[in-house]
C-alpha cells in the first residue's frame, strides 16, 4: 500500500469517527432535551383517589394559639443539655418530666392513653387504634439538646425562648423540641375533639438522643421488642422543608429523610520518647500526628455520587430547578460525574456526595521544655449510604500511611438501611400526603439526612423509618442547627402542630390508593 492511499485510508476513518460522534452527540442532547421537557417523577399519588374519610378540623381559639406557643417556650426554657453519654443535666430532665402533665392534660389523664417513663427520663404513650388488624406506626422525638451558651453570640439567652421578630430563640426550638410538644400538642387537641385513632399510635420520647440515645431510644425499643411490636413505619426528626437553600430551585422543597449517613469516631495516636526541648529529634508526636491530620483534610474520602439514594433526591426534584440546571438536573444519567464536583464545592452540599472527614478534637504536650510523649486525635466521620464502616476505616489507614499513627475505633455503625418510597409505601404516601394537604405549594422528595438521628435504632422494629419535621429553612439557617440563634417562626410552630394533628389523622388511611403511574419515562 502506498503513503498515499494510507492518508487516505486514514482521512475516511477520521471521518466516519467524527461523524459517528456528532451523531451520538446530538442524539444524546435529543434524548436530554426531551427528558428535560417530560420527566416528573412527582405525579402519581397526587392524581389518584384517596380513600374517603372525615377529618377534624384544626381550629383553634385565639386563646389556644396563645397557650400552644406558651407551652412551647415552657419546654425551651427547661436546660435538658446532654454534655456527654455520662454527663446529663438530671436536674432539668426531672423538670421536664414534671412538665410535660402539666400542659398537655388530656393526654396524661385520657383512659385512651397508655403513658410509661422509660429508663427514668424517657415517655413511651400508645393509643390503641379501634382497629387492631392495621398495623401501628410511631412518631418519635427527643426532650435533650447541645449546649448553649450565650456568650457564642446569641441575640437572645438561649434558654429564655424570647420572642424577636416573629421568632422564638432558643436552643431546642429546631432540634428537637419542637416536634416533641407539637407532637403531644396535636394529640392533645385529637382528644380534646373526641378523636379515637383507628390506627394504633405510638409516641416515643429519647432524653439522650443528642449522645447516641443508648439509655433512652434503646430502652424504648426494647420494651416495644418483648412485646412484640412491629411497626408499619417509624418517623422522627431530620430533614426538613429547604427555600431558597439549594442553588437554581426557586420553590420550596420537603426533603423527607429515607436513610441517615453511619458514623465513626477514630481517635488516632502517636507515641514517642520525652525528652529535653533543647535537644529534639527530627519528629515529635504532634509534628507526625498534625501531618497524618493535614492528609486526612487535604484527601477527603472520594465522592460516591450516585451510587447512594441521593440520586432519587435530584430525580424528584430536577424539574422543578431553573435552565440550565434543569437541563443537567434531569439527565444524571448524563451528568452526574458534573454535578458531583459542583455539589462538592460547598460543606452543605458535599455532605451529601461522599463520606465527610472532621477533625474534631486534638491533645498533646505537657509543659512548654518537654518533648511530648504522646498525641491524640479523634476524627468523627459520617459514612455515605453507599460504603461501609470497614470500608472507610480501610481508606483512612490507607491515606494516613504512617505505621506509627495508631488508630483505635471509638464507636460507630454503618449506615442504616434505606427505606422505601415507592407508590406502595405507606409510611412515605402519607407523610408526603400531609406535606402537601399542610403545604401545597411544596415538592416533596426522598432525601438523605446527614445527621444522625434515634430512628436508627428503630430499623428491626419497623418496616421502615423516616426522618423529617416539617420546619421551615431559609438560606443560612441549616448553621443554627447546634449554632447559634437556633430559632423557629412562631408561625411555623403553629404549623408542626396542625401537621402532626393532620398526620396522625392520615394515618387512619386503611390502605393506599392504587397507584397511579408516575414515571413518565422515556
Ligand atoms: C443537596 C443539598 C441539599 C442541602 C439541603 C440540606 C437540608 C438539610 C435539612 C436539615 C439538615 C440537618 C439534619 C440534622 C439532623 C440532626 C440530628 C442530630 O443533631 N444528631 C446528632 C448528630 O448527628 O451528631
Ligand atoms: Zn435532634
Ligand atoms: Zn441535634
Amino acid at each position: 500500500m502506498t503513503g498515499r492511499s494510507t492518508r487516505f485510508q486514514l482521512w475516511r476513518f477520521l471521518k466516519v469517527a467524527l461523524l459517528s460522534a456528532l451523531l451520538l452527540v446530538c442524539v444524546l442532547l435529543v434524548v436530554a432535551t426531551i427528558r428535560t421537557l417530560t420527566l416528573d417523577v412527582n405525579e402519581g399519588l397526587g392524581l389518584a383517589r384517596w380513600e374517603e374519610k372525615e377529618i377534624v378540623p384544626f381550629g383553634i381559639s385565639p386563646l389556644q394559639r396563645q397557650q400552644l406557643l406558651d407551652n412551647f417556650k415552657a419546654a425551651i426554657r427547661i436546660p435538658t443539655v446532654s454534655f456527654s453519654d455520662t454527663e446529663l443535666n438530671y436536674t432539668a430532665l426531672r423538670e421536664f418530666r414534671d412538665f410535660l402533665p402539666t400542659v398537655f392534660p388530656t393526654v396524661f389523664a385520657s383512659s385512651l392513653v397508655k403513658y410509661e417513663l422509660v429508663a427514668n427520663y424517657s415517655h413511651l404513650f400508645t393509643v390503641p387504634g379501634s382497629d387492631p388488624g392495621l398495623q401501628p406506626y410511631m412518631l418519635i422525638a427527643h426532650l435533650d439538646v447541645v449546649p448553649a451558651s450565650e456568650g457564642d453570640g446569641w441575640e437572645a439567652p438561649p434558654f429564655s425562648a424570647q420572642e424577636m421578630g416573629g421568632f422564638i430563640y432558643g436552643r431546642g426550638t429546631i432540634d428537637d423540641k419542637h416536634s416533641l410538644m407539637a407532637i403531644l400538642q396535636a394529640l392533645e387537641y385529637l382528644l380534646q375533639k373526641g378523636y379515637r385513632p383507628r390506627r394504633t399510635l405510638y409516641i416515643g420520647l429519647g432524653h439522650d438522643e443528642e449522645v447516641n440515645g443508648l439509655q433512652g431510644a434503646m430502652s424504648i425499643v426494647r420494651k416495644l421488642q418483648s412485646r412484640g411490636v412491629k411497626l408499619s413505619f417509624v418517623l422522627d426528626e431530620g430533614l426538613s422543608v429547604i427555600d431558597g437553600v439549594i442553588d437554581g430551585l426557586t420553590e420550596p422543597v420537603a426533603l423527607i429523610g429515607i436513610g441517615e449517613k453511619g458514623q465513626a469516631t477514630v481517635k488516632l495516636s502517636v507515641t514517642t520518647s520525652p525528652g529535653h526541648s533543647s535537644m529534639p529529634l527530627r519528629e515529635s508526636s504532634i509534628g507526625i500526628l498534625a501531618a497524618a491530620v493535614t492528609r486526612l483534610e487535604q484527601n477527603p474520602i472520594p465522592s460516591m455520587f450516585g451510587l447512594g439514594p441521593e440520586l432519587a433526591t435530584f430525580e424528584h426534584l430536577a424539574h422543578k430547578f431553573t435552565l440550565p440546571l434543569k437541563f443537567f438536573m434531569t439527565n444524571l444519567w448524563l451528568f452526574s460525574p458534573l454535578i458531583g464536583r459542583v455539589m462538592e464545592g460547598k460543606p452543605d452540599s458535599n455532605a451529601f456526595v461522599r463520606t465527610t472527614t472532621a477533625v474534631t478534637m486534638f491533645n498533646s504536650g505537657i509543659k512548654i521544655n518537654v518533648i511530648p510523649p504522646y498525641a491524640e486525635a479523634f476524627v468523627n466521620l459520617r459514612i455515605h449510604s453507599a460504603q461501609t464502616l470497614q470500608e472507610v476505616l480501610e481508606i483512612i489507614r490507607d491515606i494516613i500511611g504512617d505505621e506509627r499513627v495508631k488508630l483505635e475505633l471509638v464507636n460507630g455503625f454503618d449506615p442504616p438501611r434505606v427505606s422505601s418510597y415507592d407508590e406502595k409505601s405507606f409510611g412515605f404516601q402519607i407523610i408526603k400526603k400531609t406535606v402537601l394537604d399542610s403545604f401545597p405549594q411544596v415538592t416533596v422528595a426522598p432525601g438523605i439526612c446527614v445527621g444522625n438521628t434515634d430512628s436508627r435504632h428503630y430499623v428491626d422494629l419497623a418496616k421502615d423509618t423516616y426522618r423529617f419535621t416539617p420546619t421551615w429553612f431559609k438560606k443560612g439557617d441549616l448553621r443554627r442547627f447546634h449554632g447559634v440563634n437556633e430559632r423557629i417562626s412562631a408561625k411555623n410552630y403553629e404549623d408542626l402542630v396542625e401537621f402532626y394533628f393532620r398526620l396522625i389523622q392520615n394515618c387512619d388511611i386503611r390502605k393506599l390508593p392504587e397507584p397511579h403511574g408516575s414515571l413518565h419515562d422515556l
